[in-house]
């Protein structure tokens, strides 16, 4: 038979890395999406052409109605799925309140890293994370 091989393209994903008085911005992923429920912290696939700050700044748009601005990378990932994600530090300005978007995101936070460690239902980056930045792996501006 001649079938063409199907390629496969490892997925690439951005994650923002957001404080407001040393607590993370966490998100609950709605019911809808996959991972439905879990919590992590808002992001999503990078789509072909775009910037890593270009697909984080409009990712948090989409989910959260928010503008940020990119400060940094702070970490590269792979997922036990494959996809490779890069972390980034964003600002948001003091006054900006975050917004669920419903279709995407069922709840937000700002959670100390206590706060989350007690929480169940995760991705398994975001321990992962936690452990990473305790660890002096990932560096952030912020005591956390
Ligand atoms: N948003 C987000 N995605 C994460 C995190 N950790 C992690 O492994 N991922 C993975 O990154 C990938 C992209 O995230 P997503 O599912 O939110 O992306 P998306 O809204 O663009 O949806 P889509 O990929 O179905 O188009 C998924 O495989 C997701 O499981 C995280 O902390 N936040």
């Amino acid at each position: 038979m001649n079938r063409q091989q199907p390629r496969f393209r490892n997925k690439r994903g951005v994650v923002g890395v957001i404080f407001r008085e040393q607590k993370l911005l966490v998100i609950r992923r709605s019911l809808t999406v996959p991972a439905p429920g879990k919590l992590c912290l808002p992001g999503g696939t990078i789509e072909k052409g775009e910037t890593e700050e270009f697909a984080l700044v409009r990712e948090m748009q989409e989910e959260l109605a928010i503008d940020v601005s990119p400060i940094r990378l702070c970490w590269r990932s792979v997922t036990p799925w494959g996809t490779t994600l890069a972390w980034w530090l964003a600002s948001l300005a003091e006054d900006k309140t975050p917004v669920a978007n419903p279709a995407e995101v069922s709840e937000v936070h700002w959670m100390t890293r206590s706060q989350i460690r007690s929480t169940s239902n995760m991705l398994p980056s975001l321990p992962e994370f936690l452990g990473a930045s305790q660890s002096g792996e990932i560096e952030l501006d912020v005591a956390f």
